[in-house]
């Protein structure tokens, strides 16, 4: 049995269809990518599966429990954690109190010395204000809070906006570092060659259909799919 396994859901903003029959699954310890243009129904997708958005038909299974009726909290209890574009990090507390506020909600936090062995970075600036920090900082406490708070399955959405390339590449190591870990990862990104060097698997949304889904090589081996899809991001 997969970690995740979404079969056929639909989501909607009022009366407006986003996302159409959408089916696909996360095993233990993958790295899955989102791909497709924008507007076609990435965030959404991840917004449904944490539980800020309910899909008006169609099942999602997180460890074998039924979670497409779930209130987001519950659902991250469980282990699934989102990881918003916006980071939402305290800009008044430290690096270490941030963490600290996270592990407060969590059925059974992660050690400190774990968190700062995965993040070497944070550990340095751990008593820095959180409104200090660069943007790739600012991710690291986003992806540390998920991780202290023992989530199973993290789902980032556009982690590497914004940032310069060597801090990607730092985030990309640690990503697959924390699969390494156990943990499973699926991640939205607009940067589509850093997602797919990074990712096991992907799959590629289009309009909120389900186009394309398969190791990263394959899409990769496919240019006529991915310039249809992906156009100039690919
Ligand atoms: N709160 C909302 N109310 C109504 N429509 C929305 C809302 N949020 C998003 N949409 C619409 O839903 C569709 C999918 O948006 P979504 O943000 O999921 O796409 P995306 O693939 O993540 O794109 P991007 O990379 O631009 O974020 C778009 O047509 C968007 O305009």
């Amino acid at each position: 049995m997969s970690l995740l396994e979404v079969d056929g859901i639909n989501t909607f903003y009022g009366d407006s269809h986003i996302l159409f029959d959408v089916s696909l699954e996360v095993k233990e310890n993958e790295v899955v990518a989102l791909l497709g243009r924008n507007g076609a129904g990435k965030s959404t997708l991840l917004k449904t599966l944490a539980g800020a958005l309910t899909a008006r038909s169609g099942n999602i299974t997180f460890s074998g429990t039924p979670i497409q009726k779930m209130p987001a909290h519950l659902i991250a209890r469980l282990g699934l954690q989102l990881v918003p574009e916006e980071r939402r990090v305290f800009g008044g507390i430290t690096v270490h109190e941030n963490l600290k506020l996270a592990a407060m909600t969590a059925k059974k936090p992660l050690s400190f010395s774990e968190i700062y062995r995965t993040f070497p970075r944070l550990d340095e600036r751990r008593g820095n204000k959180g409104r200090e920090l660069s943007g790739g900082e600012q991710q690291m406490v986003a992806i540390a809070r998920a991780m202290i708070r023992d989530a199973q399955l993290i789902l980032l959405d556009e982690p590497f906006e914004g940032l310069a390339p060597l801090i990607v590449r730092d985030l990309m190591n640690i990503c697959q570092d924390l699969a390494r870990q156990g943990r499973t990862i699926v991640v939205v990104e607009q940067n589509v060659a850093a997602a797919l060097s990074m990712a096991d698997r992907c799959y590629l949304l289009n309009t909120g259909h389900i186009v394309f889904g398969g190791a990263s090589e394959e899409l990769q081996s496919k240019p006529e799919i991915m310039n249809r899809y992906l156009g100039a991001a690919a």
